[in-house]
């Protein structure tokens, strides 16, 4: 599915996890993602890399700009030259649809950059 064109949906803290066969059939559309265990929960990171500061700072901007968009928030560390992404569902305290749809949209944030 084209995660990219989807829209998260608000989390009440109902949701489920996702499965283990859920997440292996998203996983695909976001290869340069891993998933990392912070206090047994799941979650998605990946580390941009970029020209320097002021770089990795405007892609931190727009990246926070989708999050107010979406409704759905992650961790940003940003550093010279380096931003750390973490996405996960506070929510939940896991792994969501709408995590893997902000990883797909923050690829396309830094893709566009890039091209600058
Ligand atoms: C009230 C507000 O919409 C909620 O707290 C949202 C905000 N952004 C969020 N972001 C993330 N990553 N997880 C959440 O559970 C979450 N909840």
């Amino acid at each position: 599915m084209e995660l990219t064109t989807k829209n998260c949906i608000p989390c009440t803290g109902k949701e489920p996890h996702l499965t283990a066969e859920e997440i292996a059939q998203l996983q695909p559309e976001i290869p340069d993602w891993q998933i990392i265990k912070v206090d047994g929960e799941s979650r998605l990171e990946r580390i941009y890399k970029f020209l320097d500061f002021q770089t990795a700072l405007d892609f931190t901007n727009k990246v926070g700009e989708a999050a107010e968009n979406q409704g759905h928030h992650p961790a940003l560390l940003t550093e010279w030259g380096k931003v750390t992404v973490t996405w996960w569902t506070h929510a939940i305290s896991g792994l969501h649809q709408n995590d893997f749809i902000m990883a797909a949209k923050t690829n396309q944030i830094a893709a566009q950059l890039s091209k600058k």
